[in-house]
């Protein structure tokens, strides 16, 4: 991987940069990071290789070094412990004059898997290799470090999964530091203008948050690029919520964060990065982003958005070391969040949008959705599905273009045949500019070209305005595309100091030494006959090794014809190898043209690579259009295979006619249902567990987003309003797989809805208030249903199991109920999965409990409390229950027959029974105090239930 060869690389000698962290203090005393202690103690004595390499260490000393060595990349000391452990390899030694040193090593050909178990162990790698021959070198080999590969930096092909790779960094100005900023040309708008640029649909550019606004004007900037395609975009809001989101949605592998940030002010997930300071002073920063947009005010909003765009794009350079400006970053963008539809991190996680619950990409909306054919096309579906649209002209545009092509299904079936063989040109051109694609990448490129005429071919009746513009947009590049044709072999090798890569014709001096060369050899291939004949020794012959070169080989038995001009070269055992003058002289001629000809041939390419390089936003350009073409007719093309309908976009609320869940009805046969939110925009939505509750409510979600994104959805017929934001608060067990299932949490995502919903958001709440008492419970349910209505006028949908709440549809206007029906015969509940008007009265609960395995005394004890709670909640006076009551139906009504044989029970008990029952009542209800039922989950309840019981039984018996 990290072999190819890097230009412009400065000796370690030339180093005149210090560690970028020097003002930063090492976050962890790590023994495989910086100099070894062994060695700095005795620097004075290393051997001339081990100072190289401990100032090395000491340039990078958050990365842990590895040490090129020959055909191996070696660390020593606390950092061969560590790769050793963390790889599994083989822990030797190093002995030299001066000491012995652990040492261990990876070999270069394969050092990629290696480099990325160091990355997921939590590492940065420094990559220090030979930058010179080590033929050549007079003393010790030259060495540099040429890459530091971080998670959120990579460009290597093979550490790289298809979808984008960022690193973000964060930046925050508060009014104070920005008053007097020489260059905060804009001056952001207070709470009161921020809300009256969200109202006018989002398309402002002005920075500012949304939803709960800091303290008086702090500024939060985030910037992230994605180093292997050369995508950078930046954005600053007022509010942090609305920066975390962006950080949700983008979910970097790496974060930068600007000194006056630290960590804790930021749910991250990926690699956390101190940089340098000095990187995010404002001057540096901005000279930085000038060396990229000449005028950053131009491009950003404000003093912070710049402070985090130079510093990323320093600490991005740094990453790079050897290519300083990175070349293929041409487009510095900055975008508005309240220009897509808010979705933070837990939307997109209970939505199962990229990932399912158990953090795998099966079952997921992506997973149903990408049928893209390029690598190109995958990553646009991303940034689609990751930012719905508001603005409705763009949004009409991409379903023109989807419903065009769901018509046109021969050009659909052609152009996605045509775009599969598309390679992944962003990146592809990222290695051009930065100086290590090869060859093949450029034939590939080459290939790519091809395409393009013949999908214009396929376009050229195309209408709507999108498909219109793909079609326009396709530039061929015929000047590199032909370039590539006559220069390039059509085959080429994948090194390319080699030769075999420049095509005969292209080049009249590559061509000359190339016909000296074959010239020579075909000289000496006839040589053999030409001397047979000249010396009449019939089993004389030629040779040639690496070592020696070329030869005449003549048998002992005829050493006495041999001419008087051979000259001994070696002696083997039956055999005697000459040279004459006239060999050596074409040999000499052979190699010298050879030599230069891969030299030519080497040269030749970097300059072809290099006029290529000067293309890079062309060929950027194109790619966009590939991808935007790719998504529109995979989307086409979903539409189709699933019976997905176009949208239809109004105020007058929510109307789905037999909506489906998109991922749900991949894997079951699906009951399609509908939505009518227009009049009542609140649902109450009530019934059995496993009804279909949340499906519905998610699916009614998943169908405003694919809308947004410009995709026909999975319904009959759908009108909708641009929502704003999807929020979801699903119910506290769901979460349990994420670990954070307390009832804290819930409350908190809650609170962000309470604050950050608008009348244009839809909100999901699944059993709001299920993680504390059912009073509690209940009344918060209450309370949050009646702002949500009288406040906030949010479109809604409340699946819970309190069945009072339903009670509220009458009291408030436009809350209506909704229930899921089940059917019981038998004993057997089967789920119908219909929603139809009205409120639910059952839960099934202890159904669904015996249908997944829950032990028969449990579910039979279960039923029995069930239909004695009316029973129990009875003011009665002792309550004292002899634990054998053989239990009513399942269904209730009873609840006065079980009293009343507790009743005969407690007249017949004798009085001390009375007081050992006393004594474990009180130790029961002692245990049910101490239950934390925020924490519990209904299987763990049951089973605690069931051991309560157990010890009343017992005492009884
Ligand atoms: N419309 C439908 N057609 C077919 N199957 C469905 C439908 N809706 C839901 N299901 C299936 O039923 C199961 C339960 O659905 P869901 O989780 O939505 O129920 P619920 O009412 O929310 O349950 P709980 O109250 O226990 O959370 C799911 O596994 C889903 O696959």
């Amino acid at each position: 991987m990290i072999r190819n060869e890097i230009p412009g690389t400065k000796a370690f000698t030339e180093i005149t940069r210090k560690s970028l962290y020097d003002a930063v203090p090492r976050a962890s005393m790590d023994a495989a990071l910086g100099p070894p202690e062994g060695m700095t103690a005795s620097r004075e004595d290393l051997t001339p290789m081990m100072t190289q390499y401990v100032e090395l260490c000491e340039a990078y000393d958050d990365a842990l070094l590895l040490f090129q060595m020959g055909d191996f990349y070696e660390a020593f000391c606390g950092a061969a412990e560590t790769i050793s452990r963390e790889l599994e390899i083989t822990l030797t030694q190093r002995e030299d004059s001066t000491g012995t040193y652990p040492m261990a090593g990876i070999p270069i050909d394969n050092a990629a898997t290696y480099v990325e178990t160091l990355l997921d162990a939590g590492y940065r790698i420094a990559v220090a290799e030979q930058i010179e021959d080590a033929d050549e070198a007079t003393g010790v080999v030259d060495r540099a470090v040429t890459r530091v590969v971080t998670p959120g930096t990579v460009v290597e092909d093979e550490l790289l999964a298809p979808g984008n790779n960022y690193v973000a960094c964060l930046a925050r100005a508060d009014a104070a530091d920005t008053a007097g900023g020489a260059h905060d040309t804009t001056a952001e708008p207070t709470a009161d203008e921020a809300a009256a640029t969200e109202t006018d649909g989002g398309t402002s550019a002005k920075a500012s948050g949304n939803g709960d606004v800091e303290p008086s004007g702090t500024t939060h900037a985030v910037a992230f690029v994605d180093v292997s395609t050369g995508e950078f975009r930046a954005t600053s809001a007022d509010s942090q919520g609305t920066i975390q989101d962006e950080l949700d949605r983008l979910a970097p592998a790496e974060v930068v964060l600007a000194p006056e940030i630290s960590d804790g002010n930021f749910d991250i997930d990926g690699m956390v990065t101190p940089h340098d300071a000095a990187a995010f002073e404002p001057e540096t920063a901005r000279e930085r982003v000038t060396s990229y947009a000449p005028n950053p005010e131009a491009v950003f909003e404000c003093d912070a958005e710049i402070r985090a765009a130079g510093a990323l794009l320093d600490y991005a350079e740094h990453t790079q070391v050897a290519e300083g400006e990175l070349g293929h970053v041409t487009r510095l963008t900055r975008y508005d969040p309240r220009e897509r539809m808010g979705l933070d991190a837990t939307a997109l996680r209970s939505l199962d949008v990229f990932e399912n619950h158990a953090g795998g990409d099966d079952h997921t909306l992506v997973a149903v959705l990408d049928e893209t054919t390029c690598a190109l096309g995958r990553r646009e579906l991303d940034h689609w599905l990751r930012r719905p649209l508001l603005d409705q002209a763009v949004i009409e545009a991409r379903l023109d273009a989807v419903e065009e092509l769901t018509h046109e299904s021969l050009v659909r079936e052609e152009a996605r045949e045509l775009l599969r063989e598309v390679y992944d040109i962003e990146r592809l051109v990222a290695r051009v500019s930065r100086g290590r694609a090869n060859a093949r990448d450029l034939r590939a490129l080459k290939t790519t070209l091809d395409v393009v005429p013949r999908l214009r071919e396929v376009l050229s009746d195309a209408e709507s305005d999108l498909l219109v513009e793909c079609r326009e947009g396709l530039d061929g590049l015929d000047d590199v595309r032909g370039l590539i044709g006559r220069a390039i072999q059509a085959e080429p090798p994948a090194e390319i100091t080699e030769g075999g890569v420049i095509a005969q014709g292209f080049d009249d001096d590559l061509d000359d030494l190339r016909s000296t060369a074959r010239e020579g050899r075909e000289w000496v291939a006839s040589l053999e006959d030409r001397e047979r004949e000249r010396t009449g020794i019939d089993s004389l012959s030629v040779g040639h090794t690496e070592v020696h070169g070329y030869y005449i080989e003549v048998t002992n038995a005829n050493l006495d014809a041999v001419p008087e001009e051979y000259t001994r070269r070696q002696t083997l055992k039956n055999s005697e190898r000459f040279y004459t003058p006239e060999l050596e002289r074409r040999e000499d001629e052979i190699l010298g043209a050879a030599e230069r000809a891969d030299s030519r041939e080497h040269q030749l390419f970097t300059d072809i690579r290099d006029e290529i390089a000067a293309e890079t936003d062309r060929v950027q350009h194109l790619a966009d259009h590939l991808a935007t073409l790719d998504v529109l007719c995979t989307l086409a093309d979903i539409a189709v295979e699933n019976d997905y309908a176009r949208p239809e976009f109004g105020n007058d609320g929510i109307a789905i006619r037999d909506g489906r869940h998109p991922v749900v009805e991949r894997h079951a046969e699906f009951v399609p249902n509908d939505a009518d939110l227009c009049e009542e925009p609140f649902a109450i939505v009530t019934g059995p567990n496993m009804a279909g509750k949340s499906t519905y409510m998610r699916q009614i979600a998943l169908i405003a987003i694919l809308a947004q994104m410009g995709s026909f959805v999975p319904a009959q017929e759908v009108r909708l309003p641009i929502v704003d934001r999807v929020f979801t608060r699903v119910g506290a067990s769901d979460d349990i797989a994420g670990g954070q299932s307390t009832f804290m949490r819930e409350m908190s995502e809650l609170t962000d809805i309470l604050h950050g919903a608008t009348a244009d958001s839809l909100v999901l709440l699944d059993e709001v208030g299920r993680g504390t008492s059912t009073t509690d419970g209940e009344a918060i349910a209450r309370a949050v249903t009646e702002f949500i209505h009288d406040e906030i006028g949010a479109t809604t949908l409340f699946a819970t199991h309190y069945h009072d709440l339903t009670e509220i549809a009458a009291e408030l206007d436009g809350v209506q109920t909704l229930q899921f029906a089940a059917d019981r015969t038998d004993g057997e509940v089967t789920f119908l999965h219909t929603v139809t008007e009205g409120a639910a009265s059952a839960s099934y609960g202890v159904d669904v409990a015996r249908m997944a395995g829950v032990p028969d005394p449990v579910v039979e004890r279960s039923r029995d409390l069930v239909s004695g709670t009316a029973g129990r909640d009875r003011p009665s006076g002792d309550d004292k229950r002899d634990g054998h009551d053989d239990g009513g139906p399942a269904d209730g009504g009873h609840g006065g027959e079980a009293d009343d044989s507790s009743g005969r029970a407690d007249a017949d008990s004798a009085a001390e029974t009375d007081r050992d029952e006393a004594a474990i009542r009180a130790e029961i209800v002692a245990e049910l105090r101490s239950l934390r039922i925020a924490e519990t989950t209904p299987v763990e309840a049951l089973v605690r239930l069931d051991g309560l019981k157990r010890r009343l039984d017992d005492e009884n018996h």
